[in-house]
């Protein structure tokens, strides 16, 4: 198969998706939007990205385009350690502290906000579309006063020396990806181990019903499904319109789900259902 995954090579998510699909082709894209558009368009056959940090929380751009957009399903979730390193070009090792922008994925950033108030206070930070992105741009640009903060991986890649380790606001920092593709496949690796049964699901209330939110969660609640997570999003129409992701854990019993559905859709719910899948941890090598 072709896998398309949150690159350039380096990233978080090329290390978690090749241990998802170690004997298939991995394709970098440069932003979440385009892996999703990828497989869409039939251009790979699945892709692999970001959707919640321990630190930061949810990845909007991928739980936006999963809902307003992607017209297929997850069909997977990977589960890693998150390790920021800050890196230089060689040549401006000694004077690290001296950089005046700081680069890298949002998200990375967020996870380490303690690390750069405290050691850069007055200095710029910058978004980039990932945090080998930003890795790449710093060798590609070593008369820069920038650094990046990637993982070790790409430091090795883009040959970069780290001047400070596990520079994360916590230790144990985790980022969940997911696996999306049109179509069902089970071509897992034997060499990992499901840690469970997962359902996500998006719900909006097609009008403002008072109580709507109450009677979603009833109609999961008495059919005992254990929810993990529920966040809101806003549904771009309107202020204060918004849908509701709710991931469904220990879902062994799906038919219990589908019912669920049924009565939130008989309640006046819309419900997208954004899969069903197994949870895989995997090793941040
Ligand atoms: O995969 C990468 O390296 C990314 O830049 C993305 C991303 C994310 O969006 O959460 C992946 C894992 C980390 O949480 C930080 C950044």
């Amino acid at each position: 198969m072709k896998i398309g995954y949150l690159g350039p090579s380096g990233s978080f998510t090329q290390m978690a998706t090749q241990q998802l699909f170690p004997d298939d082709e991995l394709l970098p894209h440069s932003t979440i939007p385009s892996c999703l558009k990828a497989v869409m368009n039939g251009e790979v056959d699945v892709s692999v990205v970001p959707i919640e940090n321990t630190i930061e929380g949810t990845v909007n751009p991928t739980l936006d385009f999963m809902y307003h957009q992607f017209n297929g399903h997850i069909q997977g979730e990977a589960i890693m350690q998150i390790s920021q390193q800050l890196m230089v070009h060689p040549d401006n090792a000694a004077g690290w502290r001296q950089v005046d922008r700081i680069l890298s994925h949002p998200q990375a950033l967020a996870q380490c906000q303690e690390f750069i108030s405290d050691t850069f206070p007055d200095k710029l930070t910058e978004a980039t579309f990932s945090t080998a992105y930003a890795a790449k741009y710093v060798k590609e640009n070593r008369g820069q006063a920038i650094a990046a903060i990637a993982p070790k991986r790409a430091a090795d890649e883009y040959g970069l020396t780290i001047v400070k380790e596990n520079i994360q606001d916590i230790s144990q920092n985790e980022t969940r990806f997911w696996v999306a593709s049109l179509a069902p496949f089970n071509a897992y690796t034997k060499n990992l181990t499901s840690q469970g049964k997962k359902v996500s699901i998006a719900v909006e209330m097609t009008r403002n019903v008072p109580g709507g939110l109450h009677k979603i969660l009833s109609a999961l609640s008495w059919r005992g499904l254990d929810l993990s997570k529920i966040e809101s999003r806003p549904l771009k129409t309107r202020l204060g319109e918004y849908f509701f992701l709710i991931d469904i854990v220990n879902a062994q019993e799906l038919a219990l789900v589908q019912l669920a559905i049924e009565e939130i859709t008989l309640l006046g719910g819309k419900v997208k259902l954004l899969g069903e899948y197994d949870v895989f941890p995997v090793s941040s090598v």
